[in-house]
């Protein structure tokens, strides 16, 4: 695989195109068909691979994630992975297919050739907010659709809205992946899952019901950092010695005061929208529509 190749039109209608094409002609995704070609990132539900399924020519990403688990359970979550089949949104990362191997689950994906907005502004350095009013419309969209369409409400942890998990491409799409679609494969890897639960509502961090306005918080938490180039908690005042340890950052975002963006050079109105978000009691956190017509 040489740099330098045509880039991949990597938009939603390459999935079509490959459904045709499958269905066409059988073909059934398998793991002698894939060609590795890059590692991408792992997160708290795997690793994912930037690979060539040789059969379409397609470049795809393909996540693994490794699970012990016993039969029933592997057919229970393959079976719940064909809702992804179904999930089709301007705004979600498309799904080719997935398939077992031994103890590993292959989830195919659409490839987003520009990467995950952890690393896209941990390498630029800040978000402009014209691009950060993009980024929060394509997350309440998706948000949206996977509860409207699909029923889908996030009781997974770790939150799945953060900037590791907002992907976008050269086409300017951006999309969400890792939304927990799957009960059983939540359930398999709800042991396993390690790291920040820093995007976490501070309801939920105390325990609460699952309440879907928690994903506001942490789109907004999300969209802070991307703005600021820093994770808001704790906030700037003070240069610390040492890095707020788990615990304490946590105890923070359940009892300190929400983080806010206050730099006057982002406009009034994207701060009013931060601050909607940042609302700590999640009765009084605006919902999704809300949100959505407040950005127009
Ligand atoms: O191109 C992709 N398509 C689909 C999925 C995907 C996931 C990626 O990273 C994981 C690991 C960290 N969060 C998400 C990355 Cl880095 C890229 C992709």
């Amino acid at each position: 695989y040489k740099e330098g190749a045509p880039p991949i039109e990597s938009t939603t209608n390459n999935v079509e195109e490959f459904l045709r094409l499958s269905a066409e002609k059988g073909i059934d995704l398998k793991e002698t068909d894939f060609q590795r070609l890059l590692d991408l990132g792992s997160g708290s539900s795997g690793v994912v691979t930037k690979v060539l399924h040789r059969p379409t020519k397609l470049v795809m990403a393909r996540k693994i994630i490794h699970l012990e688990m016993k039969p029933t359970v592997r057919m229970q979550i393959l079976q719940e992975l064909r809702i992804l089949h179904k999930c089709k949104s301007p705004y979600i990362v498309g799904f080719y297919g997935a398939f077992l191997t031994g103890n590993e689950i292959n989830i195919c994906l659409e490839y987003m050739d520009a990467g995950s907005l952890d690393y896209i502004y941990k390498a630029s350095g800040r978000i402009p907010e014209p691009v950060l009013g993009k980024i929060g419309f394509a997350v309440l969209e998706g948000l949206l659709y996977l509860r409207e369409a699909h029923k889908i409400i996030h009781r997974v942890e770790p939150p799945y809205v953060k900037p590791s998990n907002i992907l976008m491409n050269m086409n300017g799409d951006i999309k969400i992946c890792d939304f927990g679609v799957s009960g059983e494969l939540i359930n398999s890897m709800a042991n396993s899952f390690v790291g920040t639960r820093s995007y976490m509502a501070p309801e939920r961090l105390e325990g609460d019901n699952y309440s879907v306005q928690s994903d506001v918080w942490s789109l907004g938490i999300s969209l802070i950092e991307m703005a600021l180039g820093r994770f808001p908690i704790p906030p700037e005042e003070g240069k610390r010695s040492t890095p707020m340890a788990i615990f304490e950052l946590l105890g923070y975002i359940v009892n300190g005061p929400p983080p806010k963006l206050s730099d006057p050079s982002f406009s009034v109105e994207f701060r009013d929208f931060i601050d909607n978000c940042m609302i700590k009691n999640p009765q009084l956190r605006p919902g999704l529509k809300k949100l959505l017509l407040v950005g127009h």
